[in-house]
C-alpha cells in the first residue's frame, strides 16, 4: 500500500513544521512487517508444508502481516507522519511478504516456478525502477498496483491456508483462478508503470 502525498504540515503562522522523522511508528510497523517474512517462510518450510499446526500458524502470520498493510499508511496520514522513506518501504514490505510466500510455495512444489518467477521479475523490476528515478521523487503505488497487491494477497492466503483439508479438492480450482488473476494483474500493472514512465519522459522532452 502506498501513502498519497500530503501537504507539509504548517504551524499557525504558516511556517512549515519540521519534517517527520523517518523512525516513526508507521515506518517501524513497516519494518516489523518485513521482518515477519523470514519467520513465516521458515515455519512453512520447517515441516515440509504439511498441514499441521506450523502450516496453519505460518498462514495466519502471513495474513496478519499482509493485512496490516493499511495500518501503517493510515497512521501516517492521520498523524502527519508521511515520509519519503515510508512511501518507498511500504511497497517493498508487500513484495518481501508476497515474494517470500511465493518462493516457499514453489519450493514445496505447490506453485509452478514460472508463476513465482513472472511475479518476482515484475516486482523486483518496478522496485529497481523506483530507485533509479528516486531523484525525481518516490513513485507512489498506483491504484492498479494496490488492487494487484490485494488480489495477490488473497490468492497467496488461499494457497497457504490448507483449506482443502476442510472443503475438499475443489478448492484447488479456486486457488488456480485466484492465482491466474494475480499473475494477470501483476503483469498488466507492471506494464502500466513502464507506459506511464515512457509517457512522462516523452512529455518532458517535448
Ligand atoms: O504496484 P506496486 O509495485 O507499487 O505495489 C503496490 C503496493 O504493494 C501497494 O501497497
Amino acid at each position: 500500500m502506498s501513502v498519497p502525498d500530503n501537504p507539509p504540515p504548517a504551524a499557525a503562522g504558516g511556517q512549515p513544521l519540521r519534517a517527520p522523522s523517518n523512525w516513526n511508528l508507521p515506518n517501524i510497523i513497516t519494518v516489523v512487517r518485513i521482518l515477519l517474512a523470514p519467520l513465516f517462510v521458515w515455519m512453512l518450510l520447517a515441516d515440509d508444508g504439511k498441514d499441521g499446526w506450523l502450516r496453519w500458524a505460518a498462514a495466519a502470520l502471513f495474513i496478519l502481516a499482509i493485512a496490516t498493510d493499511g495500518v501503517d499508511g493510515a497512521i501516517a496520514r492521520r498523524r502527519n507522519l508521511v515520509t519519503e522513506l515510508g512511501k518507498l518501504l511500504d511497497p517493498i514490505a508487500d513484495k518481501v511478504l508476497t515474494g517470500g510466500a511465493l518462493i516457499a510455495l514453489s519450493i514445496l512444489g505447490e506453485l509452478p516456478w514460472w508463476v513465482t518467477i513472472v511475479i518476482l521479475v515484475r516486482e523486483v523490476g518496478i522496485t529497481i525502477y523506483r530507485f533509479v528515478v528516486i531523484r525525481q521523487g518516490v513513485i507512489a503505488a498506483s491504484r492498479g498496483g494496490k488492487i494487484k497487491t490485494i488480489v495477490q494477497s488473497v490468492a497467496i492466503s488461499f494457497a497457504l491456508v490448507p483449506l482443502w483439508t476442510v472443503f475438499g479438492d475443489w478448492i484447488y480450482w479456486v486457488n488456480g483462478i485466484l492465482m491466474t488473476a494475480a499473475v494477470i494483474l501483476t503483469v498488466v500493472t507492471g506494464i502500466d508503470y513502464l507506459w506511464q514512465a515512457w509517457k512522462g519522459r516523452k512529455a518532458r522532452r517535448a
